[in-house]
């Protein structure tokens, strides 16, 4: 059972200030800056190649950053104009990896052991420190055991047990759930949100799929081109995305390019009028990207604003069924989850409030 949180010293798990940084002439990480209070959780979440492991890397120690400055716990270990630059196994931190990372031929209590054994613990410490780690995880009954005899999920967890075992101030997670089944990934997001929230862990967790970064990030920093796009509380990116980028990768819903006309906006090249001339008004060119999201679209007419729609697909799934649809007119395509049931060429008539479409600026 889980008993005490960790605490730490420092009301700041993490600061990142101007941190840059290339691999020879080209650059990877630009302006990243990031303030991550003790408790929290960063969620790193971006497309493959953004920069996620890079930045990963320079926390950890395993790489030197060009510019900018790296604090964890309130210690500054990497500023290269001061010339600090504190090596991985002097910054205390606990890591969590995409392939577990555990000893084959040692036991489950020995791979948990190894941390404090690399800090020269005494035998007794260990010995409690490890029994309290496999029971925070719910792994007590299984110390003698190697990884090969436990489920993929349990060898998460000693995973786990060893990245919180020696109490540090921030424990890192690279894509810890990517290589498990989906049914297991989906029960471990849960699992790893209670055990994470449980024992008050501060943790950057790095992740391509948006529903972990989502359920477990108190904080999400969305990274594009080696540039943070937007940094905010998941309920945040969700409602007030900052970039039609943003928009566009959590795939929040249909993002549709708009014209002003004289009478008003419309879907480009249609006559279909988007209600929005007040939310848009800091638009200045007469071209803009609206997001019609897919929580705002209802299907029982109580939306002020109509579009008619035609049925492209129907895909079952448990909790109802995901409908493509083709705005009538063009050829954008709208998805959205229906408690109804819907046929390939049914034409049905969406609804939602002006006050739910997102605008986003084109440049002319
Ligand atoms: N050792 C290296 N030398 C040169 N370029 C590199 C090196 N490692 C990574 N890169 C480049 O840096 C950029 C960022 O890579 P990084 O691995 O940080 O991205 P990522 O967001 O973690 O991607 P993924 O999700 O696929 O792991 C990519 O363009 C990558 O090709």
């Amino acid at each position: 059972m889980i008993t005490k949180p960790f605490s730490t010293s420092a009301d700041q798990a993490l600061t990142i200030r101007s941190l840059s940084m290339s691999y020879g002439e080209a650059p990877v990480l630009d302006g990243i800056n990031v303030n991550l209070a003790a408790g929290e959780v960063l969620g790193l979440l971006g497309p493959s190649g953004c920069g996620k492991t890079t930045l990963l890397r320079l926390i950890s120690g395993l790489l030197l950053p060009n510019e900018g400055q790296i604090e964890i716990a309130g210690n500054l270990v990497a500023d290269r104009s001061k010339g600090i630059a504190l090596p991985p196994e002097q910054r205390g931190l606990g890591m969590v990896f995409q392939d577990y990372a555990l000893w084959p031929h040692l036991s489950v209590a020995k791979n948990v052991a190894f941390p404090l054994e690399m800090q020269k613990r005494p035998a007794a410490d260990c010995k409690r420190r490890v029994g309290e780690a496999l029971e925070r995880v719910g792994l007590g009954a299984m110390a003698q055991r190697r990884p090969s005899d436990l489920s993929g999920g349990q060898q998460q967890r000693v995973a786990i047990a060893r990245a919180i075992v020696a109490e540090p101030p921030l424990v890192l997670f690279d894509e810890p759930l990517s290589n498990l089944d989906r049914e297991l990934r989906e029960s471990m997001i849960d699992e790893l949100g209670d055990l994470v929230a449980d024992l008050n862990l501060s943790a950057v967790y790095v992740t391509h799929d948006h529903g972990e970064a989502l359920t477990l990030s108190d904080q999400v920093a969305v990274m594009q081109g080696g540039r943070i796009e937007q940094l905010a509380s998941p309920d945040e990116l969700i409602h007030t995305p900052a970039t039609a980028a943003v928009a566009d990768f959590l795939r929040l819903g249909c993002l549709l390019p708009a014209h002003r006309a004289p009478s008003g906006w419309c879907i480009q090249d249609t006559q279909i009028a988007l209600s929005g001339n007040d939310v848009s008004s800091g638009i200045e060119a007469g071209l803009a990207q609206v997001l019609l999201p897919e929580h705002a679209l209802r299907l029982d007419g109580s939306g002020t604003e109509k579009l008619k729609a035609d049925v492209v697909r129907v895909q079952t799934r448990s909790t109802g069924r995901a409908l493509t649809l083709k705005v009538c007119g063009t050829d954008h395509l709208i998805r959205l989850l229906s408690p109804e049931r819907a046929n390939p060429g049914d034409r049905l008539e969406l609804s939602f409030s002006p006050h739910d479409l997102r605008w986003f600026p084109v440049a002319a």
